[in-house]
């Protein structure tokens, strides 16, 4: 099991994401597993800005929130489950967070508006920060995110928490493999013919919002999910050397 709080080093090996992928590797993805991180060490554990003294500020704990967005069926949850699994951490379902006058609207075969959409984003923004607040270092979120508006305003959750970092797991493929994908799926309320809105609005990340990892999800489930835990294992060690250097 891995977690974020206990320092227990494996393999004697000094970067925690090197340590953890190579486990990682080995196992393919093929089953969740957690894995431990190490602490580091001083923290504070604190999401508010005036908590830390300068001196131990630069080695204050960092927390995370790891948003698995795209457009429907691109295995946001399949991804989302697997990374909390790994990381010991909670995770948000996005789709429960929607009013049900959405899930009407969208069971109808309605695609929701901006007007839907920002009460929604606003809640899941908060239900990641409320996570956090309960002592967790990182919650992973499911949230589609189409347009670069909707990924801002979750952007805001950081602008006064200097240890809290955001990141966006975009999960890519074209919409012939979404639509297959979302035909083959069986009881959910965002049927196949709501696939083409989805794309329809689609504005994929730019090379300007550096806080995206992409992930070509045209492959195996067990790929794409090992592949997306090496990129936060690799992201959070970047983090915490930056952090260690300020
Ligand atoms: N890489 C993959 N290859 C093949 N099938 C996949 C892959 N990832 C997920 N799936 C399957 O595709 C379907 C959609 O996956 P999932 O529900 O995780 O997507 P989602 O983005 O959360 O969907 P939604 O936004 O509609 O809730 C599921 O049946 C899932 O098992
Ligand atoms: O913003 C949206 O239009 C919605 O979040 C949709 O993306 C669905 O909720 C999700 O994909 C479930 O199928």
């Amino acid at each position: 099991m891995l977690s974020y709080d206990s320092p227990v080093s494996v393999n004697g090996q000094s970067s925690a994401a090197s340590t953890i992928m190579s486990a990682t590797r080995q196992n393919m993805a093929s089953t969740p597993k957690t894995v431990r991180l190490p602490a580091p060490a001083l923290s504070n554990g604190s999401l508010t800005n005036g908590a830390a003294s300068s001196t131990n500020a630069s080695l204050a704990k960092q927390h995370h929130i790891w948003l698995v967005t795209g457009p429907a069926g691109c295995g946001k949850s399949t991804v989302a489950k697997y990374l909390a699994t790994c990381l010991h951490i909670p995770y948000i379902e996005g789709d429960e967070y929607h009013p049900q006058a959405n899930i009407d609207k969208m069971s109808a075969g309605i695609p929701l508006t901006d007007a839907d959409r920002w009460d929604w984003l606003t809640a899941l923004r908060e239900a990641s920060i409320h996570e956090l607040e309960q002592g967790h270092d990182g919650v992973v979120l499911t949230c589609s995110a189409l347009k670069r508006k909707y990924r801002d305003v979750i952007r805001v959750a950081p602008y006064f928490t200097p240890n809290l970092h955001l990141h966006f797991i975009y999960l890519d493929a074209s919409e012939e493999v979404l639509l297959q994908r979302v035909l083959a799926r069986q009881n959910h309320y965002m049927g196949a013919n709501m696939v083409h809105s989805q794309f329809d609005i689609l504005e994929p990340p730019t090379k300007a919002e550096v806080d995206v990892i992409r992930v070509d999800v045209s492959r195996p489930a067990d790929v794409v999910m090992a592949e997306a835990l090496d990129n936060v294992l690799k992201t959070m060690d970047q983090v915490q050397g930056a952090s260690a250097q300020k």
